[in-house]
C-alpha cells in the first residue's frame, strides 16, 4: 500500500474485533496534510475506537495502517479523568509524561488563551479551561495531525463555539491536519473539509457543503439544532449482519448528491497482513 505524497495516514481494509464482536471493518481512509475531517456516527459506532487505532493505542485485527514517516500526532481525549483531590498544577500536567521547558509550556498556554494559568490547579479549572489546557498539551509536540475526540463535550454553546474557533486558528497557524469526532452538526458543516459517517464501517463520506446542499440533507436537518442526529438517520437499507449491535436501522439512500456512499461489504477477505506503521513519531500523542 503506497502513501500518497500529501497523506498523513492511510488505512486499507482496517478491521478491529473486540471481545468476539466486530467493532470496525472495511475502513479505507486517507487523511491529508492540512485537511479538516470530522467523523460522525451513532453511539457505539466505533468513533473513539477508530481514533485509538489511528494513534496506535489499539492494534487492528486485520488490514493495513500506514503513517507518514516521522508523523507527529496530538491527541485531545473526550475527557480528562483525573482524581480531583490530586494536587496537580497546569504546568506539571503539561510536563506529563515528559518535562517541557517552561517557555514552551507558556507559549502553548498563550496559544490556547490560557496565558498565566501555569500555576493553577487543574482540578479547579472549568470544563472549557480544562479542554484548552488539554489542547495546549497536545500542541506541545508540534503535531502534523491534531486528533480530537468530542473535545467539547460538556461545554455550553458559546464555550463550544470558542473552542472550535481556537482549533481553526491553531490549524491555520500550525498548518496541521485535524481529525475530530463531533456531534455538533453546525461545527461539522461549517468547519470540516470532509465528513465521514461511521457505523462500524464507513457508511458514506463527502464534503459537508455538498451534503448540506442535498435535498435529503435539508429535509433531515432543516434549520436549527433539531437535526443534530439527522445525519445518522440518512436512510440506509443495508443490514449489518456481523453479530454485533450496530444495526441502527438507517437505510441506504444512495442519492446523497456528491456525498460518497460506501457499500457495506463483508470484510472476511480483508488483508490480514496486520499493521504496517512507518516511523510513527508519537510526540504529542497521548502525552
Ligand atoms: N474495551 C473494550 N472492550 C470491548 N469492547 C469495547 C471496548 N471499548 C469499546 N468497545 C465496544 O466497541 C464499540 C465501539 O465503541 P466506541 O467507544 O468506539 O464507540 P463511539 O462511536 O466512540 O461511541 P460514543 O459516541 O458513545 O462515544 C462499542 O460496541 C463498544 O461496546
Amino acid at each position: 500500500m503506497t502513501l500518497p505524497a500529501d497523506a498523513l495516514i492511510r488505512t486499507e481494509g482496517l478491521r478491529l474485533d473486540r471481545g468476539g464482536q466486530r467493532v470496525l471493518w472495511d475502513i479505507d481512509l486517507t487523511l491529508r496534510r492540512g485537511e479538516v475531517v470530522t467523523i460522525v456516527g451513532p453511539n457505539g459506532s466505533g468513533k473513539t475506537t477508530l481514533l485509538r487505532l489511528l494513534i496506535g493505542a489499539l492494534v487492528p485485527t486485520a488490514g493495513r495502517l500506514r503513517r507518514a514517516p516521522g508523523l507527529r500526532l496530538g491527541y485531545v481525549p473526550q475527557k480528562l479523568r483525573l482524581d480531583p483531590t490530586l494536587p496537580l498544577t497546569v504546568d506539571r500536567f503539561l510536563g506529563l509524561p515528559r518535562r517541557v521547558p517552561a517557555d514552551a509550556a507558556a507559549r502553548a498556554l498563550q496559544r490556547v488563551g490560557m496565558a498565566g494559568a501555569a500555576g493553577r490547579q487543574v482540578a479547579a479549572l472549568s470544563g472549557g479551561q480544562t479542554q484548552r489546557v488539554m489542547l495546549a498539551r497536545a500542541l506541545l509536540g508540534a503535531p502534523d495531525l491534531l486528533i480530537l475526540d468530542e473535545a467539547t463535550q460538556g461545554l455550553d454553546q458559546p464555550g463550544e463555539a470558542a473552542f472550535y474557533r481556537l482549533i481553526d486558528e491553531v490549524r491555520r497557524t500550525l498548518g496541521c491536519g485535524v481529525l475530530m469526532v463531533s456531534h455538533d452538526l453546525h461545527v461539522v458543516m461549517s468547519a470540516s473539509d470532509r465528513v465521514i459517517c461511521l457505523n462500524g464501517h464507513i457508511c458514506c463520506e463527502g464534503a459537508p457543503q455538498a451534503v448540506s446542499d442535498a435535498p435529503e440533507y435539508r429535509a433531515l436537518f432543516g434549520i436549527g439544532t433539531g437535526g443534530a442526529l439527522a445525519l445518522y438517520q440518512h436512510a440506509h437499507d443495508h443490514h449489518h449482519d456481523h453479530g454485533h449491535e450496530h444495526d441502527h436501522g438507517h437505510g441506504h439512500d444512495h442519492d446523497h448528491g456528491p456525498a460518497h456512499a460506501r457499500p457495506d461489504t463483508d470484510s472476511e477477505g480483508a488483508d490480514s497482513e496486520g499493521t504496517v506503521s512507518e516511523g510513527a513519531g508519537f510526540e504529542g500523542a497521548g502525552r
